[in-house]
């Protein structure tokens, strides 16, 4: 018997379901769990088509409800749940995924649809296990499954079709239809788990959390190490109780950890392969072992806890290691996890790439910036098919110089090249230099590689001073001292500033349609984006909001030279305003916007900064912050993580250590988005 046990574990925990269905409530309630409902403030907008297989966007929207849920409850109920469970419920017919209708005309679409037809009801399930840790931080843990439950219809005519839609049932309910009430007069037979089709799947549920608290170390014990999977040069983050038999944990084993260093194992380093197939079992599992010097290892030794079929380009997993505990989930993928250990085996040929890779990473950044900076992407483009020598003459450089730039650039991808019959290379420029690396180019990137090549560049060739002085290396590099980063380094020239501004303006112009389409803004009238520039988000924010008007504060030396950014067709929702928001008045606005620039400073000025922006803030007003999130448990991303390398008095956070920062001011995280852009967003409320 799989349930008590689990639900006896679960007593003293808190336990909250972040979803308001009552079905949901009845099914979880009735088998006699304890918890509190804390509906996610999630919005179901995940576009359907990004989605290989419908299963996986009921699983994601279920994921981003928990996630959601856990991320606000120790900010905005102060409290953090030890388990957030969160559900979505979809119907799928003739590939199309059917969600709770808008109307009748829509619950009469959906239900003539599916008459006399099987489907499918997929519920994607997310459990995110919380781990609270002594400094504040949270860390997650994520179970994610689905069910499939197959139904088919009897022939509905059109009149009991109406009846049944004008009895009111079908409107809160995916697919339009309720098999526990009045909709299980329309169901000719279900095939698999019917709570599944009532919204949730209660059995499969109750086995999953007899996985983590009945068969595996307590929570407690969890040590989280990272492992690197090397699959096609690909990686994963793993979490582990404790190491495999004869593998060292890559972090420092907590107290109660169990983990033992077995003294007959070599040390580490370890390197861990993955290899992935589908599962045509009905209730995929992730197998995974592990292979040493030593044998085989039993597959019960490990617990995959995330899917890896979700993370298909940098395939990230996480596993709990546990010595129990058979094999667990879920979406349709067996993984095989082998273990090798650096004295018994050659290095791998992906890893020793990646290796090479990271080595010559700072000469491909420089190839891409001498080829920007000479103008070969600009030249191509209105001159393709030109060879070496006529480049080098249009760029005033050496044939022999320019060849070998030029070759570079095509094992690069930013150029193709065709032989001619003559043996002569020539030369065009490929999508992604059309996209990013013209001058022109509405996504062009350039201004920000020039300020790569003359700003960051210099920086980083100082970097091992940097790293024993832990302090900028401004005046190395650039042979001045600087007390103001933006006073003395960038806008200390009439030249460096347009350079800084140019940076400002092409990344804003890149990132800036994600960040402002990131939450619904509807209710705002009037922003003000602090540190703005030279306007380029604003000007997004404006084109993605037809009613907000937007003030840009920025320096009096940068809001001289704004004109010079002007966008073709000007908005008059833009305006500018002079002025130190260290000192000045801030405009007053329903909504104040911060992109890339609490990075730039420590804990005590964003503290004057944010106290500004609250004084002048009423109750219900926003803040909407705009960074790179560091992963919570700063592993991550690389992005930000090297950026920081070259910061001076700032420092790269997670979305958790704004939160707080933001809290203490006043300000409610209400919204998080990690978006596939480069920058994260994050909205807050003034309460
Ligand atoms: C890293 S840039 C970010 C620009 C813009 N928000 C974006 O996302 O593209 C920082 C901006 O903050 C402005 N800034 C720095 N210190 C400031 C201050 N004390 N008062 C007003 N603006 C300031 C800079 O001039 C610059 O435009």
């Amino acid at each position: 018997m799989v349930l008590n046990p689990v639900i006896s574990k679960l007593a003293g925990k808190l336990v909250v379901l972040a979803s308001a269905s009552p079905r949901r409530l009845e099914i979880l309630s009735n088998a006699g769990l304890r918890f509190e409902v804390v509906p996610s403030w999630f919005k179901e907008t995940l576009d359907k088509g990004l989605f290989k297989a419908p299963h996986e966007y009921a699983v994601e929207t279920a994921k981003q409800k928990a996630l959601e849920v856990a991320r606000r409850m120790p900010f905005k109920h102060l409290k953090t749940p030890d388990i957030v469970i969160g559900a979505d419920t979809i119907v799928t017919v003739d590939g199309m995924i059917l969600e709770k209708p808008v109307d009748k005309e829509d619950a009469y679409r959906m239900l003539s649809s599916l008459s006399g037809k099987e489907h499918s009801v997929f519920t994607g399930v997310a459990i995110v296990v919380c781990h609270e840790k002594e400094n504040e931080e949270v860390d997650y843990q994520l179970i994610e499954f689905y069910e499939e439950t197959k139904v088919k219809f009897a022939d509905l005519s059109d009149n009991m079709l109406w009846e049944y839609i004008n009895s009111g049932e079908p409107m809160d309910k995916a697919g339009g239809y309720g098999i526990q009430a009045l909709g299980g007069m329309l169901v000719e037979y279900v095939h698999g788990d019917f709570l599944n089709v009532v919204g949730f799947p209660l059995n499969h549920f109750c086995k999953q959390l007899d996985l983590i608290y009945n068969r595996c170390t307590s929570s407690a014990d969890q040590e989280i190490v990272s492992v690197r999977l090397s699959h096609n040069g690909s990686h994963a983050t793993s979490i582990l109780t404790q190491p495999p038999p004869g593998l060292p944990a890559q972090s420092s084993p907590s107290p109660s950890s169990k983990a033992k260093p077995n003294p007959s194992s070599s040390p580490t380093p370890a390197n861990y392969t993955h290899h992935t197939q589908n599962s045509s079992s009905a209730n995929p599992v992730h197998k995974v072992k592990r292979k040493s010097s030593e044998g085989e290892v039993d597959e019960s030794s490990w617990m995959l806890v995330n899917s890896l079929s979700k993370h298909t380009d940098d395939r990230e997993a996480e596993f709990i290691y546990n010595t129990t505990l058979p094999l667990v989930t879920s979406s349709g993928q067996v993984i095989e996890l082998s273990v090798t250990e650096h004295e018994d085996s050659e290095p791998k040929k992906d890893d020793l790439q990646r290796i090479i890779d990271l080595m010559d990473g700072f000469k491909a950044s420089k190839a891409l910036f001498t080829a920007s900076k000479m103008c070969v992407f600009d030249l191509l483009q209105s001159r393709p098919g030109l060879d070496a020598a006529q480049v080098a003459q249009e760029i005033k450089a050496s044939v022999k110089g320019t060849a070998c730039l030029l070759e570079a650039c095509v094992s690069l991808g930013l150029l193709t090249s065709k032989q001619r019959a003559c043996q002569k290379s020539v030369y065009e420029n490929t999508d992604l230099s059309s996209h990013f690396l013209l001058s022109d180019a509405p996504f062009s990137l350039r201004g920000y590689i020039q300020h790569c090549n003359d700003t960051v560049w210099p920086l980083f060739s100082h970097l091992e001073s940097a790293v024993r002085e832990g302090a900028n290396q401004r005046e190395k590099a650039f042979g001045k001292t600087s007390k103001d980063m933006f006073q003395d380094t960038f806008y200390n020239s009439q030249e460096a500033k347009l350079r800084f501004m140019n940076a400002m303006h092409s990344i804003a112009k890149v990132t800036g349609r994600a960040v402002a389409t990131a939450f619904d803004l509807s209710s705002f009238k009037t922003a003000c984006d602090l540190g703005g520039c030279t306007g380029a988000m604003a000007y997004e924010f404006t084109k993605a909001h037809p009613g907000l008007s937007v003030t840009v504060f920025d320096l009096p030396a940068v809001v001289e030279m704004s004109e010079h950014f002007l966008p073709l067709h000007t908005d008059n929702r833009v305006s500018f305003v002079a002025g130190d928001f260290f000192k000045d008045e801030l405009p007053k606005a329903d909504l104040y916007i911060l992109a890339r620039i609490l990075h730039d400073w420590p804990d005590e000025k964003v503290g004057i900064l944010l106290s500004k922006i609250a004084n002048a803030c009423t109750a219900g007003c926003g803040l909407l912050l705009s960074e790179i999130f560091l992963d919570e448990d700063r592993r991550g991303p690389s992005r930000g993580l090297l950026q920081a390398l070259s910061m001076s008095e700032g420092k790269q956070r997670s979305a958790t250590e704004y939160g707080l920062l933001l809290k203490s001011h006043g300000f409610i995280t209400a919204h998080v988005r990690h978006t596939d852009n480069l920058l994260d967003a994050m909205l807050c409320i003034k309460v």
